[in-house]
């Protein structure tokens, strides 16, 4: 099934676009010291043709634009997503669990469209966990190159609108190629600014701060730092999340009416707001996260004060 975004063929971009100097991908390949990889020719497909027009429905004049009641100056920054209950939404309908997980990749298209258009800074997904990798074999398959092929396919869309790609997660068990298109999209979306899109893939929390607590340790052993030194500002420096400005979700949805964080983002969770929707991942659209966002805004956060 292909994919499509459906974003405003309009330039909504603000920020100096790489879409500028598309040849600044080109002494990108040369750091990899590999041949052109898919992602690269996808890449170059991408920019040639800026992505797919077919279907648009975001103007410019939709960033101004909020549905009754949601409030600009209280809407959270940073978003994060447990997509949760793919596999139920294939079963109750009879389909392949690999139509689960693509109905997934589509309602997570919505919502990156929605955030973009709601003035939302970060979104986080959690797309595989660390655990996720006992699921079966072909299933695992599946998911690996659902990933690709949705990366590659958004790539001009990314470009397009501005949006940055973060990854996150213990990638050096991904598939090899797979490990490059991701590198390579996040190297060259760095410097888009509208919107941060950060997937975990072979993420959990506690493979984040371990992955952290091991860095300090061996700065400790190089003597760069003391053991005294640690403290809450040096281990964020360390965590996954410093990929992003906005490192602290203010909003963590779940959907499928499940109520656990299930190993994700433990550290950066500390002070979230925490929303826990009924629908599976596949049916969660527009009219549920406006929700989960109203909700949010009526929220008191204290931070224990
Ligand atoms: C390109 C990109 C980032 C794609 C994301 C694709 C996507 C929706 C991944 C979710 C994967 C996952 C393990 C969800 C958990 O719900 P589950 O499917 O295990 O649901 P269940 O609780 O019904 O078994």
């Amino acid at each position: 099934m292909p994919f499509s975004l459906h974003f405003s063929p309009t330039p909504l971009i603000t920020a100096p676009s790489p879409l500028s100097k598309p040849f600044f991908l080109v002494p990108y390949y040369h750091t990899l010291h590999a041949p052109k990889s898919p992602l690269c020719s996808s890449m170059e497909h991408a920019l040639t043709h800026q992505g797919k027009q077919e279907a648009f429905d975001l103007r410019p004049e939709d960033s101004q634009t909020l549905p009754l009641g949601l409030r600009r100056d209280a809407m959270p920054s940073h978003v994060a997503v447990i997509m949760d209950g793919n596999r139920r939404w294939a079963r109750l309908r009879d389909l392949p669990v690999r139509s689960g997980y693509e109905a997934g990749v589509e309602s997570l298209r919505k919502i990156v469209e929605i955030c973009c258009k709601w003035g939302i800074k970060v979104l986080s997904v959690f797309a595989f966990s660390s655990d996720n990798w006992f699921r079966p074999k072909v299933e695992v398959e599946f998911l690996m190159s659902l990933f690709e092929r949705g990366m590659q396919e958004d790539t001009g869309i990314f470009f397009r609108e501005n949006i940055r790609i973060s990854v996150i997660g213990d990638l050096t068990k991904l598939p090899k190629a797979l490990q490059e298109l991701m590198v390579n999209l996040e190297e060259a979306t760095k410097n888009n600014t509208r919107f941060q899109l950060i997937v975990a893939v072979s993420y959990s929390g506690h493979y984040d701060v371990v992955q952290a607590c091991q860095r300090l340790a061996l700065k400790a052993k190089c003597g760069l730092i003391e053991p005294s030194d640690i403290n809450v500002s040096l281990m964020e420096q360390e965590l996954e999340t410093n990929c992003t400005e906005f490192p602290h979700p203010d909003l963590l949805i779940r959907t499928s009416g499940e109520f656990r964080i299930s190993n994700f983002m433990l550290w950066q969770l500390a002070y979230t707001e925490l929303f826990f929707a009924q629908s599976l991942w596949p049916d969660f659209g527009e009219a549920e996260f406006l929700k989960a966002l109203l909700a949010f805004q009526q929220r008191q956060r204290r931070y224990g004060v």
